[in-house]
């Protein structure tokens, strides 16, 4: 018999394979969605090093030991490591920021606006010394708001920094529908554009079921409710749980993300993106169709639009340039 320096490996590592895992992501806040992001993306393999950064103490560090030492039992090889500086984190990749206070009920997310505008300016400013050329997702909120924080900090192209959430309320949108009509979620196509916030503007006449106008399978009060309920759909878990805001679906939002540009999907995603004259405006973050791929951003999409929803989009930018005039950088 062989002796045991001919034993297979136990885990053996899977070859890298090029065009789907990069070299590093950083995930900043080490919290509720930072946390559960670094671990979907660890359990998805999309980086060869995933680094968690939060100013807490030994948190970020004993929470990525804790998801590295359950690799040998998912069977993933990216390796988890926590840290409180910047050095590990250098050359990462894509750049993933959840730092800043969540809400908690009878708050709105731009009660947020301050405290968080400080952690992010801080966050980006030590991006952009140690991680140049990464391409960064913003999820700390008010989202619109604290992804023009980041681009003017790092001064990083629009193409490089993308804010999450219109994937977010589209999942809710999607979910809420599927129930209503006892369909897999699967087959529902559905957008929902505009800013994070009670003004974000749900495309009832780009929402369908395998193709199907969404219109002649529900009836129109009942897509009304869900409407509503979509974009109250962050209060409705702040209200459930007292302590803090969604973190599950969040997660997987920013992680669609994350997985679009490491595989180079060229997916349709709603994304919050520096407008530059797309729909007419320019100047400010907002929820629009994007493709995204390698290079980050690689195109906003623009489509046709009722009256009815071109002036539901204006209005929820207008609730973007309120908070944005408000901050000093
Ligand atoms: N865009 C979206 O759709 C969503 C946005 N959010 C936002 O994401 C943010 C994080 O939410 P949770 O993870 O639930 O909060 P959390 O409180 O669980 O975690 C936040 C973490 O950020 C850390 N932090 C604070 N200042 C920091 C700094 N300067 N550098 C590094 N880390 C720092 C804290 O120590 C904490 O661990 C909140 O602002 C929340 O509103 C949450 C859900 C959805
Ligand atoms: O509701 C919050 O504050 C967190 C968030 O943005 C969401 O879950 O949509």
């Amino acid at each position: 018999m062989d002796g045991p320096d001919s034993f297979p490996a136990l885990s053996p590592k899977k070859p890298q394979q090029p065009g789907h895992m990069v070299n590093k992501i950083t995930v900043v806040g080490a919290g509720n969605v930072g946390a559960t992001t670094a671990q979907r993306i660890a359990e998805k393999e999309l980086a060869r090093t995933v680094v968690m950064v939060d100013v807490a103490e030994g948190i970020p560090q004993g929470k990525g030991l804790d998801q590295w030492q359950s690799a040998p039992i998912e069977g993933f090889d990216s390796r988890v490591i926590g840290s409180n500086g910047y050095d590990e984190t250098a050359g990462s990749d894509i750049v993933v920021i959840t730092a800043g206070i969540a809400r908690k009920p009878g708050m709105s997310r731009d009660d947020l606006l301050n405290t968080n505008a400080g952690i992010v300016k801080q966050v980006s400013e030590q991006i952009k010394a140690t991680s140049p050329n990464a391409i960064v997702i913003v999820v700390s909120n008010p989202l619109d708001v604290m992804c023009y924080v980041a681009k003017e900090v790092t001064g990083f192209p629009r193409e490089r920094v993308i804010g999450m959430a219109g994937v977010l309320d589209t999942a809710r949108y999607r979910g809420f529908l599927a129930e209503a009509m006892d369909v897999s979620v699967r087959d529902i196509q559905a957008m929902v554009l505009g800013g994070h916030g009670d003004t974000m503007v749900p495309l009832i006449s780009y929402t369908s079921v395998s193709g199907i106008p969404v219109t002649q399978l529900l009836a129109k009060d009942k897509l009304d409710a869900i409407v509503d309920r979509t974009r109250n759909g962050g209060a409705e878990i702040v209200k459930h749980l007292k302590t803090g805001s969604a973190y599950y679906a969040p997660s997987a939002g920013a992680v669609q993300m994350v997985e679009a540009i490491v595989n180079d999907q060229r997916r349709i995603l709603p994304c919050a993106a520096w407008l530059e004259g797309e729909y007419g405006m320019s100047g400010l973050y907002l929820g629009v169709p994007c493709k995204l791929g390698r290079g980050g951003l690689l195109q906003v999409v623009e489509v046709e639009l009722t009256d009815a929803e071109r002036a539901a989009l204006e209005q929820s930018a207008q609730a973007v340039r309120d908070p944005m005039a408000a901050i000093k950088l």
